[in-house]
């Protein structure tokens, strides 16, 4: 596959001689009605009909993913990041667009088979004590979905736990245990697991070692890499943490306000960054710990997205800015070879 120039290009594969992307994301659009608080408060109050908002969270992204391949997701707080992880994990459905998973649009799939392409996704949240029922043990959280799935037969189901237990790290002797038995690394383990259960191929993590110390980090990422070795999966990886990014991802998609930016082979974004948005994002904050590469706080406020700016959506914010990049939206185009940036600069080059 290759990228055009078009905005409505999905973004290439990195790995030549892979024909068929695990998953394709093509002009995937979520977009929530919602209410402003202080608005319905004071239409009520006057009897008036309340406003609704449109909030286009995440705008016409298009991604092809290669089997196998750890594509990192950054941007700032509310880019639509943890909106464009739950619509691939077939959590929430997309406004517009469609998620092509091995070469067939998940939409046209029949019932059987679209059933099984979404429990080859599966999701990895940051709280797993948010995310795990408190009222389950082990043996449940993990059992339960292939077992009701056909994966597995009620007789088979302890084996099988304690083997995915193996799997990620935990002691199949604590099966029985409840949630709040476990430490913060072992509970996400259990979410993982959780995941695994399933048998998928794709992970979905948002935030998934976010809530962790960091030599826990280590530890949960370290077997997010064992696992794609061992079983092959490929990754999603949405983070705050650049750093974390950088060290585990082939590829990086910078988003802003609901689309993405920038996508380069990771090696390449953390050194030369195209977009104005990717270089103030990598442009290392000052920070009490050195091992960590967090955001730097770039000039101005993001942007609402119940009112984007027209144009470039980051031209408020961006030092480099043309008259032109206050009308028209620049298209996320090809600038080198597997490289995209959405930049009006790219065309003084
Ligand atoms: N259910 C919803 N109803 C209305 N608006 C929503 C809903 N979910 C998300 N949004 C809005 O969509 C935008 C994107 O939110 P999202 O949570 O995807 O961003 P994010 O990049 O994951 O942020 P964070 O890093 O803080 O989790 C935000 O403006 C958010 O307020």
């Amino acid at each position: 596959m290759t990228a055009t120039t078009s905005s409505r290009a999905a973004v290439p594969l990195p790995a030549p001689g892979s024909a068929t992307p695990m998953l394709e994301l093509s002009h995937l659009t979520k977009r929530f009605t919602t209410k402003l608080d202080f608005a319905e408060r004071l239409a009520k109050r006057l009897g008036a009909k309340v406003q609704e908002f449109d909030v286009r969270a995440v705008d016409d992204v298009s991604l092809a993913i290669a089997p196998g391949e750890v594509v990192g997701l950054v941007g700032e707080s509310g880019c639509g990041k943890t909106t464009l992880g739950r619509m691939v994990a077939g959590i929430i459905p997309p406004s517009s667009g469609e998620l092509i998973y091995r070469g067939r649009p998940m939409a046209a799939l029949p019932h059987d088979e679209a059933r099984q392409a979404t429990l080859k996704i599966q999701m990895v949240f940051q709280d797993p004590m948010a995310s795990l029922n408190p009222r389950l043990r082990v043996s449940e959280i993990i059992g339960e979905a292939p077992r009701v799935h056909g994966i597995v037969s009620r007789n088979e189901q302890a084996d099988y736990v304690a083997s995915i237990m193996r799997k990620v790290g935990l002691d199949p002797a604590y099966a029985a245990r409840f949630p709040h038995q476990f430490s913060g690394g072992q509970r996400q383990r259990i979410g993982i697991a959780r995941a695994l259960a399933v048998q998928p191929d794709f992970l979905v993590c948002d935030e998934s070692v976010a809530a962790l110390d960091v030599s826990i980090q280590a530890q949960i990422i370290n077997l997010f890499m064992e696992l794609r070795r061992d079983l092959g999966l490929t990754y999603l990886f949405i983070s705050h943490d650049l750093g974390v990014v950088e060290h585990i991802a082939d590829r990086t998609v910078i988003m802003y306000l609901g689309r993405v930016v920038e996508v380069a082979p990771s090696a390449e974004l953390f050194t030369k960054p195209n977009h104005p948005y990717s270089r103030a994002l990598l442009d290392e904050a000052p920070r009490v710990d050195t091992r960590k590469r967090t955001f730097a706080p770039i000039r101005g406020e993001i942007p609402s997205p119940l009112d984007p700016p027209a144009g470039c959506a980051f031209h408020p914010r961006c030092p480099l800015a043309l008259p032109r990049c206050r009308s028209e939206r620049p298209s996320l185009r090809e600038i080198a070879p597997g490289r995209l940036s959405a930049c009006h600069l790219n065309d003084m080059q």
